[in-house]
């Protein structure tokens, strides 16, 4: 049931600071007289007085402010939403009584960390079995942005607003906890988020509004649900940008700050004025999201922090009028809960048993009906005891369903639709023993009509055929009494209305149970939409993997290839290691080929030494140049040769040259012959000297070719090697990346078909509740529909029967007048009669007295005789006694 209850506010007043407490020590503008509900302001001189809740000053523990304001914890933990929220100049005190000290002292936590372990101490302390299931959200408004702080990427998003869930903000992260410390941890993760900036007033001063909201569900064993929502709200504090000494950000900061604080006070402002319909909530963020604990279905505690020093006296009086002005707003509450299907299931079958009751009922009224308009009915002949059991009320049920769905449940607070449904039943106007609510219905509805048919029977029974009084002795109505009618007539108008408040209470608890069912076919909806959303993902990650497969397909089809490249590029390597030996055994034949150039250029020398040799045995230089252009050898020639070395000579060719030599210079004057031969040998020599000569050229070019085909090799392997080594490093680097990947993708699906798993049976269990609460639906419509035509029915009946008894009774008291005359007329005759009768008694005992004999006393007396005995049997038939 929803009631009413205002905004609480506390008012806090925090110490003076360092800065406030270096001027001037007497300062302090603010007083605390009386029991902790007021304080006075003195400003300029004036004093003025403020009423609060509470009114905490500078010296309060922090443990004092949580043992006023954990009521409002426990009303959450109740079923309730509840909304905590700290309003205040900047720095003065709002994040230190929400949150509490930065150094982490036990002693110094706020409000948040204080709820969080109080929530979990009375979870602990519960003894009722029920689920408890707690989530935990935390946003900033920062410049009319709203920030997840849990998810900081989650940005801008949206207030939503809908029948079945309030106010709520789209896309937030929930998480599930377990206990405080993870809250606390989640708020540690949230503040690494926060905007913060250091400013005159604040050296850590809050540059958004922050929320931290804990979603409390409980679902008792029953199956009921309780859910309350606690917000937790720091506000930003209004600041005076000329003392803050805001500039840049913070002073576009500060402007926003203080827009956004005024269209909270303009919305307190407006639900304060009892003829504004339109309040601006949605004028900014802050007031969007905090417009159900505004005068709507949230219990709320305001905490108003403040400066005590001269310095901030304008800014705190302001804080003070706010918190004044708040503390008229009214808010209805109620208990956010929703029926178990036993409870439902009882409901139901209340209803039921109500229904066949009434259809007993009216079935044994036709049949009385029936009889009365049948001929075998005299008006005022008894009614068979058949039809007047049938008539009367069906038994009690042995056990209400109502009082078995309330003991079951074993909870203090009854469901509000049994609740409502007893008081409904327990308020008819005939109470029966039973105290069956059926029951009580039906004996309201009969008992009258019965007890008058009854009276009438009754009456008849006693042999007075019909003719009585028109009140019978122990105060009965009678059915001829016109009273009586008068009283039916009532009765019917009463059984009436019971119906209509009967049918009214079918079509209440039917709308509810629609409602119930929208809601459910909301929520099933939303699980639908998220199932959507899953399904959505998952075949995104089915493609994904899709995706990932091919990829690691092609990724093995090129490590193949890589492989298979390596091999061959292997196979090169050893062919060329191949022909680099080669190339080194011909490198180690070059050598050789050195030496045979060293060798070479030794001959050379000797050979250049014959020359000179020659040329001075020649004696003079144009004979031996002569000489030695004859023999078609020159100086350009041989010093061209001198330059190419490597050239081959035999050695005994060198020895005889040598022999020559030393012969040569012992005999100067040596003959033509001796030179023609020398010269003849020369040419050999010279002939051979050019064959190796070019022998020696021709391998110097090989010898060339080789080594640059060598080093092309080498350079070749190595950037092979190179080649190999980076493919192969590549390769174990996407091989690993692509492992890793592979599991990462195989848990991810784990864990996705887990979730879906857990969705599609949370949307079996929905459906099949869906399911139920249709049926239950179609019941109670048809209960209502046929509830209904049978009441009109009986009315129509009790109407028809009324009327037809009206014409009888309306007959009979023509009839009755009629009789009561007779009546009246053969009584006075009696009365003659019976005075004849005692006078001619008297006469007769007179006589026997003087005991007179005469003749014709005897036919006197018999003529006496026979008309007291005409008397007595007149009154006999009439049951009269004679007064
Ligand atoms: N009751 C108190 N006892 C001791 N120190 C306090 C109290 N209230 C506030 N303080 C100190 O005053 C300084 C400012 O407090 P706090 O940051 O809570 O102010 P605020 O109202 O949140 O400011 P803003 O709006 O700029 O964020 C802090 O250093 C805090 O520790």
């Amino acid at each position: 049931m929803a009631t009413s209850c205002n905004i609480r506010v506390i008012a806090r007043f925090r110490p003076l600071n360092a800065r406030e407490k270096s001027g001037d020590q007497d300062q302090v503008v603010v007083q605390f007289p009386g029991e902790g509900t007021q304080l006075i302001m003195n400003q300029g001189g004036n004093q003025v007085p403020f009423t609060f809740d509470r009114v905490f000053p500078p010296d309060t523990h922090q443990e004092e402010i949580f043992e006023i304001v954990k009521s409002t914890v426990d009303d959450v933990l109740n079923g309730y939403n509840g909304t905590i929220f700290a309003y205040g100049q900047t720095g003065s005190g709002k994040t230190f009584t929400m949150f509490g000290s930065e150094d982490k002292d036990p002693e110094l936590a706020g409000i948040i960390p204080r709820t969080n372990v109080h929530i979990f101490n009375k979870i602990a302390e519960d003894t009722s079995g029920s689920e408890f299931t707690i989530k935990c959200s935390f946003v900033e408004i920062y410049m009319e942005i709203i920030k997840d702080l849990l998810n900081p990427k989650n940005t801008n998003l949206k207030i939503r607003e809908s029948k079945a869930n309030g106010i709520w903000i789209e896309g937030l992260t929930e998480e599930f906890v377990a206990d405080e410390h993870e809250i606390m941890d989640l708020i540690a993760l949230g503040e690494q988020s926060r905007s913060v900036s250091k400013t005159n007033m604040n050296q850590r001063s809050s540059r958004s509004h922050s929320l931290l909201i804990l979603t409390i569900e409980q679902k008792s064993k029953d199956g009921s649900i309780k859910r309350g929502k606690l917000n937790l709200v720091d506000l930003a504090g209004s600041e005076k940008v000329a003392k803050t000494g805001a500039e840049g950000q913070t002073l576009e900061e500060a402007k926003k700050i203080n827009q956004s604080l005024s269209l909270l006070g303009n919305c307190i402002h407006a639900l304060t004025e009892s003829k504004r319909e339109h309040i601006p909530f949605r004028d900014s963020k802050l007031t969007r999201i905090l417009q159900e604990s505004l005068g709507g279905n949230t219990k709320t505690t305001l905490m108003i922090t403040a400066s005590p020093h001269v310095s901030n006296v304008e800014e705190t009086i302001s804080t003070l009028k706010f918190g004044s002005r708040a503390k008229t707003i009214k808010n209805t509450v109620k208990v956010n809960s929703q029926k178990s299907a036993a409870e439902l299931l009882a409901i139901i079958g209340v209803l039921t048993k109500e229904l066949s009751s009434l259809k007993h009922y009216s079935l044994s009224l036709e049949k009385l009906v029936e009889y009365m308009k049948s001929p075998e009915y005299i008006p005022g002949s008894p009614i068979p005891e058949q039809l007047l059991c049938l008539a009367a009320p069906p038994p009690p049920a042995a056990t209400s369903p109502t009082t078995t769905a309330t003991s079951n449940n074993n909870t203090s607070t009854p469901s509000k639709a049994s609740n409502r449904h007893s008081t409904a039943l327990t308020s008819s106007p005939v109470s029966s023993p039973a105290g069956s609510a059926s029951h009580r219905h039906s004996v309201a509805l009969s008992t009258p009509l019965v007890n008058s048919l009854a009276a009438a029977s009754a009456g008849v029974a006693n042999g007075s055929g019909g003719r009585t009084s028109p009140s019978s002795e122990n105060g009965t109505p009678s059915l001829y009494d016109p009273m009586a009618m008068v009283e039916l007539t009532m009765q019917i108008d009463r059984i009436k209305e019971e119906n209509q408040q009967l049918v009214d209470k079918f079509k209440d608890e039917l709308s509810e149970i629609t409602m119930q069912y929208e809601s459910t076919k909301e929520e099933l909806q939303q699980v639908r939409s998220q199932l959507e959303v899953t399904k959505e993902s998952m075949r995104n990650a089915d493609q994904e993997s899709k995706s990932y497969k091919d990829a690691e397909r092609s990724l093995k089809v090129e490590v193949e290839n890589r492989e298979l490249r390596i091999t061959s590029l292997s196979q090169q390597v050893d062919d060329l290691r191949i022909l680099a030996s080669q190339v080194i055994h011909r490198l180690k034949y070059c050598e050789v080929e050195q030496e045979n150039k060293d060798l070479s250029k030794r001959l050379q020398s000797m050979v250049e030494n014959e020359r000179i040799r020659l040329t001075a045995a020649v004696g003079s230089p144009q004979r031996a140049r002569k000489s030695i252009s004859t023999n078609g050898i020159t100086s350009p020639n041989l010093s061209s040769q001198q330059s190419t070395p490597n050239t081959h000579i035999p050695d005994e060719s060198i020895t005889s040259i040598s022999n020559n030599t030393t012969t040569d210079t012992t005999t100067s004057d040596s003959t033509a012959n001796q030179e023609d031969e020398e010269s003849e040998e020369f040419n050999e020599l010279r002939i051979q000297l050019e064959q190796s000569e070019s022998e020696k050229k021709s391998l110097n070019e090989y010898n060339l070719q080789l080594q640059s085909e060598a080093s092309d090799m080498k350079s070749q392997e190595f950037k092979l090697l190179q080649e190999i080594k980076v493919l192969k490093s590549n390769g174990d680097l996407q091989l690993q990346e692509h492992l890793l990947f592979k599991e990462d993708v195989a848990m991810k699906s784990k864990l996705q078909q887990t979730q879906i798993t857990n969705l599609q049976s949370e949307l079996q269990s929905l459906q099949n509740k869906l399911n139920q609460e249709k049926q239950y639906k179609q019941k109670a419509q048809n209960q209502q529909i046929e509830i209904s035509s049978k009441s009109n029915e009986i009315v129509k009946k009790l109407e028809e029967q009324n009327q037809s008894l009206q014409l009888q009774v309306d007959k009979q008291v023509c009839e009755n007048e009629d009789l009561q005359q007779q009546y009246s007329q053969l009584m006075e005759k009696c009365q003659d009669l019976q005075n004849e009768l005692t006078t001619a008694q008297r006469l007769l005992m007179n006589r026997r007295a003087v005991k007179v004999v005469r003749s014709d006393e005897k036919s006197m007396k018999r003529a006496y005789e026979i008309k007291l005995d005409f008397g007595q049997q007149f009154l006999k038939k009439t049951g009269k006694k004679l007064y």
